[in-house]
């Protein structure tokens, strides 16, 4: 039996980073997993209320998701274990994922999610945060949001990506980044072959929750066709922390319209963060 991996949990209501003019619900998603997270491994990272500002540069609301991220970032700072971030937009991987890279440079990052978020501030169609976020880990963006530890773009694999701007197509020709279609059979395998293939140290698991098929996860603002199946995905993750050791991870976007839809989805998270500690048999 494998030795299930001891983990914190930050819960990060961060909305700002969202396009959405729903980006609210994320809050109200966080405030439904809040309840089944083991509260002696939980932290409420403080994000601000307010919308904030953006500060004279493209990115809407920056002030705020730059206050959220050194907030996540100081309550990581004595933190052993590995940290699940969850309850944010897509910018709320920034903090956990580069204390990953700070503490092992062999990190390999697998994100899981119906876009690249590879957009610059500066071409951005909506100047939302969530959708540069892969690319400010890479270093690659603003100073304000550029991770201190950025990540080779070797060490990255996109799966399920299929609504792609020109010009992340563009930067993921130029990065030679690896992508994985979500209509790919056997993910799991494939995400197993290439943690083995670049010699990943470690794992970090970053999951924007409309990677998944809508059919069978409704709780995300802007549901994207022909997604991943939750089998399929909790296949790939747990393939993958059978890889690799787990050093941190993510799960974005999960943003319930309603009580009910909350109440269907929230499972499904449930699944993935146990896949996430699984640990697998090493
Ligand atoms: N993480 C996300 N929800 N990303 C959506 C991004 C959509 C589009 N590429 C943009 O930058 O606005």
């Amino acid at each position: 039996m494998a030795e299930p991996t001891k983990a914190i949990f930050l819960l990060m209501p961060e909305w700002q980073g969202s396009a959405s003019s729903r980006a609210m619900l994320i809050t109200d998603g966080a405030a439904h997993l809040r309840e089944d997270l083991p509260p002696a491994a939980r932290f409420d990272v403080a994000v601000p209320q307010q919308a904030g500002d953006a500060l004279g540069t493209p990115v809407a609301r920056l002030s705020s998701v730059v206050a959220a991220r050194d907030a996540a970032r100081e309550t990581l700072r004595s933190a052993e274990d590995p940290a699940i971030t969850l309850g944010g937009d897509c910018a709320s991987t920034l903090a956990g994922l580069d204390r990953a890279a700070e503490r092992d440079p062999g990190v390999a990052v697998l994100w899981f999610d119906a876009h690249p978020d590879l957009q610059h501030p500066s071409t951005s169609p909506s100047g939302a945060a969530s959708g540069m976020a892969l690319r400010h880990a890479l270093g690659l963006g603003i100073a304000d949001l550029n991770g201190a530890h950025p990540i080779d773009p070797s060490r990255v694999l996109l799966v399920g990506a299929r609504e792609v701007d020109a010009e992340e197509a563009q930067a993921i020709d130029e990065l030679g980044i690896r992508s994985l279609a979500a209509t790919s059979e056997g993910p799991a395998e494939a995400v197993r072959d290439w943690l083995t293939e670049i010699g990943a140290t470690s794992v970090y698991v970053h999951i924007d929750l409309d990677v998944l098929d809508p059919a069978e996860f409704a709780a995300v603002h802007a549901p994207v066709p022909f997604g991943l199946a939750v089998s399929d995905l909790a296949g790939a993750v747990r393939a993958a922390v059978a890889t690799a050791p787990l050093a941190g991870a993510a799960i974005c976007e999960f943003a319930p319209a309603t009580a009910e839809i909350a109440s269907d989805d929230s499972p499904t998270v449930l699944r993935l963060l146990a896949a996430l500690v699984s640990g697998g048999s090493r």
